[in-house]
């Protein structure tokens, strides 16, 4: 067990500091995020009454963003890494729009492509062609847009043989590969992607961190929720680390890749110690 001590180990969140002068892409303002969830996937009376004994409350809340502030300006390429539950998917889905803010309020000036985790939004009773359509349409773009250029997407999927077959009788890569391939096809001024580099195999990785690469050049803002740090540090400008669903940190990509990975050296035995 380490010797570090509790208040050592679970480091204070730092200011975040504000970047340069150029104009802002995203402005995140004292956001959070409270899901409200139900204890039992089926509620019943007999539940009901357990829980009344134990004075527990039918509704449990989560709040998966606290506070959380930032800043991002046109040309940046910002990597988002933290625990499993630290409030990075939740993030994505607030600055998408999908999720509403409990408290904070957050700015957009761009288009933002909607795919996150990969393939949500996808119908898979539909083929891989009319998702394509629907995909391109929730983007923000004319049909006759994503007609254009549905034949690309296809191809870069690789998905040729399979593109009018209904999506539910894709494998789980496939799937990915076609929800990555919308997303990065559509222009937009901010692209969003969680974890796009599990999608696919190590030939598809490749091309997939090739075409991210071009996209960062040219996109206002791109947001990237990895577990990769080598993928954080290949393809960002700038990081952000969320712990518990608050900013823990905001830096450079090595900057903050070096704190986190400090972290979780010592998180177990932290962890512990906390609990002690
Ligand atoms: N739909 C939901 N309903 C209730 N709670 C949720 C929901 N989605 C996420 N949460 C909770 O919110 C917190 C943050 O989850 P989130 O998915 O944003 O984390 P994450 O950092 O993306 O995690 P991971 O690395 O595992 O993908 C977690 O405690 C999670 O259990």
């Amino acid at each position: 067990m380490s010797s570090l001590s509790a208040s050592e180990s679970v480091p204070t969140p730092v200011p975040t500091p504000v970047p340069s002068g150029k104009p802002l892409t995203v402005k995140v303002e004292n956001l959070s995020v409270t899901y409200r969830t139900t204890f039992e996937r089926v509620p019943t009376f007999k539940n009901a009454i357990t829980r009344l004994g134990r004075g527990q409350r039918a509704v449990r809340e989560i709040e998966a963003l606290k506070d959380v502030s930032f800043d991002v300006p046109d040309g940046t390429a910002l990597g988002i890494i933290g625990n499993n539950g630290a409030g990075k998917s939740t993030l994505m889905r607030a600055l998408a729009g999908i999720l509403p803010p409990n408290k904070g309020r957050i700015e957009v000036h761009g288009r933002i492509s909607p795919l996150l985790s990969l393939g949500v939004g996808f119908n898979a009773n539909l083929s891989g062609r009319e998702n394509i359509i629907l995909g391109g349409l929730a983007s923000g773009l004319s049909r006759a847009q994503v007609e254009a250029r549905a034949e690309d997407v296809t191809t870069f999927a690789g998905l040729e043989e399979f593109i009018d077959a209904p999506m539910r009788t894709y494998s789980s890569g496939m799937y990915s590969r076609l929800a990555f391939s919308v997303a990065v096809h559509m222009d937009p001024d901010i692209l969003m992607i969680d974890e796009a580099l599990s999608a696919g195999d190590a030939t598809f990785k490749t091309k997939a961190a090739g075409k991210m690469a071009e996209l960062r050049e040219n996109a206002r803002a791109f947001f990237l929720v990895s577990h990769s740090l080598a993928s954080i540090q290949q393809l960002c400008n700038d990081a952000i680390w969320l712990h518990k669903g608050e900013l823990m940190m905001r830096g450079t990509p090595q900057e903050v890749c070096a704190a986190y990975t400090k972290f979780v050296q010592v998180g177990d035995s932290a962890v512990i110690l906390e609990d002690l």
